[in-house]
């Protein structure tokens, strides 16, 4: 996979070649390019911004600075790429979508930063590319690049060869609809707190039961509208008793 990432910060986006997806890029699952919008500015200042039409707070990046870098970096490659606009106004980012991208050959991240890109940025790429608006949470942030760090981290593991064991992406919370439950690890007891009997048990069904009974009640708990989510035949009459 072939992932660009578009920035007036390109040093945010240098945790992309550290650990996990350091070592992905190095064993060639994917390349990552990360580009200065600047480069494709041209006056003495290397303005990217401008005041808001209809007024408003803070500056719009200007769509011919935008334009032109998205053109450059699209013909970079044969494959046509999906463009992802991270935005506090998009679609919720989830790991349906992380799994879905991870099919993808290309992925362009169009960072913004004042308040996020003139629109017909968008649109006139759309004509082009599918385009996605995606927001990676309900708080707002001040540029695009975090949450293109973490969608980046988010598929990359996905595919294969990058997670040094693949089971544990197809036990990631949400891959069943539910929240994981607890985790342990040795010693056996630590500051008083002992690990529950069954994880010892040798008893792998007993464990397999208990995993899930807790994932659910953990779901419950933190996240009840995901059960809302899951498909019926997702939970048996016992789960349903918890
Ligand atoms: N993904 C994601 C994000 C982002 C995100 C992503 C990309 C950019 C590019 C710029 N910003 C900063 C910013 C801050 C406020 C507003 C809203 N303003 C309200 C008043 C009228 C003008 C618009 C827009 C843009 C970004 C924030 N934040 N939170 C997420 N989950």
């Amino acid at each position: 996979m072939r992932i660009d990432v578009l920035t007036i910060f390109p040093d945010y986006l240098a945790p992309v070649r550290e650990a996990l997806l350091g070592k992905a890029i190095e064993r060639g699952r994917i390349s990552v390019g990360v580009h200065d919008l600047r480069d494709w500015t041209h006056d003495v200042h290397r303005s990217v911004d401008d005041s808001p039409y209809g007024g408003g707070p803070g500056m719009v990046m200007k769509p011919d600075v935008w334009g032109e870098a998205l053109d450059s970096v699209a013909a970079e490659a044969a494959e046509t790429p999906r463009l992802v606009v991270p935005t506090p106004a998009g679609v919720p980012f989830d790991q349906r979508t992380a799994r879905r991208w991870a099919r993808e050959e290309r992925l362009i991240f169009a960072c913004g930063r004042y308040e996020g890109i003139d629109q017909r940025v968008i649109d006139d790429a759309a004509r082009r590319m599918p385009v996605e608006e995606v927001s990676i949470g309900d708080y707002v942030l001040v540029g695009g690049e975090v949450a293109a760090l973490t969608m980046i981290e988010a598929v990359a593991r996905l595919l294969p060869g990058v997670l040094g064991n693949p089971a544990s992406a197809e036990q990631d919370s949400f891959s069943d609809g539910l929240l994981e439950g607890p985790s342990y690890t040795r010693p056996e007891t630590w500051r008083g707190l002992s690990v529950p009997d069954v994880l010892r048990s040798g008893d792998h069904a007993a464990v397999r039961r208990w995993r899930r009974e807790q994932g659910l009640e953990r779901t419950l708990r933190r996240r009840p509208e995901l059960l809302d989510t899951l498909p019926p035949e997702e939970l048996d009459e016992h789960d349903r008793a918890l």
